[in-house]
């Protein structure tokens, strides 16, 4: 038998989007419940950003300590004490803390499998029927995709759960993949001691700059990385995995991570029941509003949308979503214009991400081929940033490199990439800029502190007027 109840707004995932649109909706005083069938907290929290870059952030302070003359830094990672702190970060996979935050924002809680039954109508786990007044929200995220290759299934292979999950450091590890999974868990591994082979097919971190890409892949063969131009064709194992290659070799070694991009988590989300294809990345306009179901109830943000796949951005689609459904539930408009409040327009237009690897790659808003592809007139300007005073103090032989993209039209920056050790906190500036798009002219005016390694602003801004 089934029961039935009635709230303002259900969220199906608990994960970093679905909390933060629950945050929202019972912040503006609607009834909110979250179904959440592992733990709250979503991937983020338990095996993606936070162990991931538990595991990232003791190689790369070595790294910089080693860079800098004088300075005496052991020769390894002690990887039993990173794996504990790594624990730490990951809450050892227990959700507590967040089950008390949800309680004490005084949003429910139902755990299970949730499903759509129709509109405004979810199921959890084939029995009880929650309905929304107002919205339903999807927030159900991302899997590992994996490619279909003979012997793949078989051999076990380690996706990013297993990858940031792992209690023991494996001897060889094979990497399968050139984006942001493979090159980050590629670093980890080898700066807690494994033997690391990364096999791309082609340029590394292929949507950005393609410098970054180059700085990175430098960066891992320095720390010794192999990286190697492969298509893999077969997987098998026999204790040992062994990875057959297009060009008749063979890679062999302990564990392979297949890091090779994410596809939908729908299949079993009941989208058919609202004539949507189970399976499929929902389409939504800029307040997340799914497109293809009529009467504006039904929302989904975070990867699942497939707009931008990362945690702040589902964070903010989660905010912009939230504010939506409270309007709409109070009968007001919709202010969707671009950056209007319920329009979540960095995600094409200034969403920032930093790649944690050593060099760090950070960037936010277009590459110039993406800025030239969306068919902007735009002139790229690089500059060294290796040559800034604040980079050559930061560690000796400082080795980077930083790009602005300028819209000639409107002379505001579209885009902005910074590749080198540490350049993680440099990129906020560079999204106020491009967010608020800020004019050439007036950047002149916000003055890098001397001697920082963001004087490399000023670099970029001389390069821009002298037309280099
Ligand atoms: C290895 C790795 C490292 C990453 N590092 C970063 C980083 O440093 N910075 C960054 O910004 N992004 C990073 N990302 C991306 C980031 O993890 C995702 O963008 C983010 O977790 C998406 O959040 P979400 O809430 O949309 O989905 P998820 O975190 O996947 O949450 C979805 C939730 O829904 C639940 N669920 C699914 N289906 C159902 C159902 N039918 N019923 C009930 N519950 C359901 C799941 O159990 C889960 O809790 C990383 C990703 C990976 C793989
Ligand atoms: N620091 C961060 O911000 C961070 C860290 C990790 C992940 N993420 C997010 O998680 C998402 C998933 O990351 P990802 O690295 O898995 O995906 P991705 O889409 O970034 O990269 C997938 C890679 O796999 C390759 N590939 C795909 N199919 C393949 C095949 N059959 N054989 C060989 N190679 C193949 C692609 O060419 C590409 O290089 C990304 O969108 C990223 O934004 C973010």
């Amino acid at each position: 038998m089934t029961t039935a109840d009635e709230y303002d707004v259900v969220v199906v995932g608990g994960g970093s989007t679905g909390e933060n649109v629950a945050d929202r909706t019972a912040a503006a005083g609607l009834r909110t419940v979250v179904v959440e069938g592992g733990l709250v907290g979503g991937e983020c929290s338990y095996y993606a950003c936070m162990p991931s870059k538990a595991l990232l952030r003791p190689g790369a302070a070595a790294a910089h300590a080693r860079a800098v003359a004088g300075v005496s830094v052991g020769a390894g990672l002690d990887a039993a004490a990173v794996l504990a702190r790594r624990d730490s970060f990951a809450d050892h996979w227990k959700d507590e803390d967040q089950v008390a935050w949800l309680d004490g924002v005084g949003i429910d809680l139902v755990r299970g499998h949730g499903r759509l039954i129709g509109e405004r109508a979810v199921q959890v786990d084939g029995g009880r029927v929650l309905t929304a007044r107002h919205a339903v929200a999807l927030c159900t995220g991302s899997l590992p995709a994996l490619p279909d290759l003979p012997g793949l299934a078989e051999a076990r292979p380690w996706t990013s759960r297993e990858a940031t999950s792992a209690r023991q450091v494996p001897p060889r590890l094979a990497v399968v993949g050139g984006g942001v999974v493979a090159v980050e868990m590629a670093a980890a591994w080898r700066s807690l001691g494994s033997e690391v082979v990364l096999l791309a097919r082609g340029p590394l971190l292929g949507r950005m700059e393609p410098f970054a890409g180059e700085l990175v892949a430098d960066g891992l063969s320095a720390a010794g990385v192999e990286v190697r131009q492969a298509e893999v064709t077969g997987v098998h194992r026999d204790g040992e995995v062994r990875i057959d290659l297009a060009d008749g070799s063979t890679v062999v070694a302990d564990e392979v991570l297949f890091a090779t991009g994410r596809r939908p988590n729908t299949a079993e989300l009941g989208l058919e029941s609202v004539g949507l294809t189970p399976g499929s990345w929902p389409e939504v306009d800029d307040s997340c509003t799914v497109t293809g179901v009529p009467g504006g109830w039904l929302y989904a943000a975070g990867d699942l949308n497939h707009r931008a796949l990362l945690t702040h951005q589902g964070k903010y689609q989660a905010r912009i979503a939230g504010a939506a459904i409270a309007a709409r539930a109070r009968g007001e408009r919709i202010d969707g214009g671009r950056w209007g409040a319920h329009s979540a327009t960095a995600d094409t237009a200034g969403a920032p991400q930093v790649v944690f690897t050593e060099p760090e790659a950070a960037s936010v808003g277009l590459s110039l081929a993406a800025a030239e592809e969306a068919g902007l007139r735009v002139r790229a300007v690089d500059h060294d940033l290796g040559a800034v005073a604040g980079a050559k103090l930061y560690a000796d032989g400082y080795t980077g490199r930083a790009r602005i993209v300028v819209d000639l039209d409107r002379e505001v920056l579209v885009g902005a990439t910074f590749v080198g050790p540490g350049v993680a906190e440099l990129l906020h500036a560079a999204t106020v800029a491009v967010v608020g798009e800020v004019p050439v002219a007036r950047l002149w005016h916000a003055v890098p502190a001397y001697p920082t390694v963001s004087e490399i602003w000023l670099r970029l801004l001389e390069a821009w007027r002298d037309g280099e």
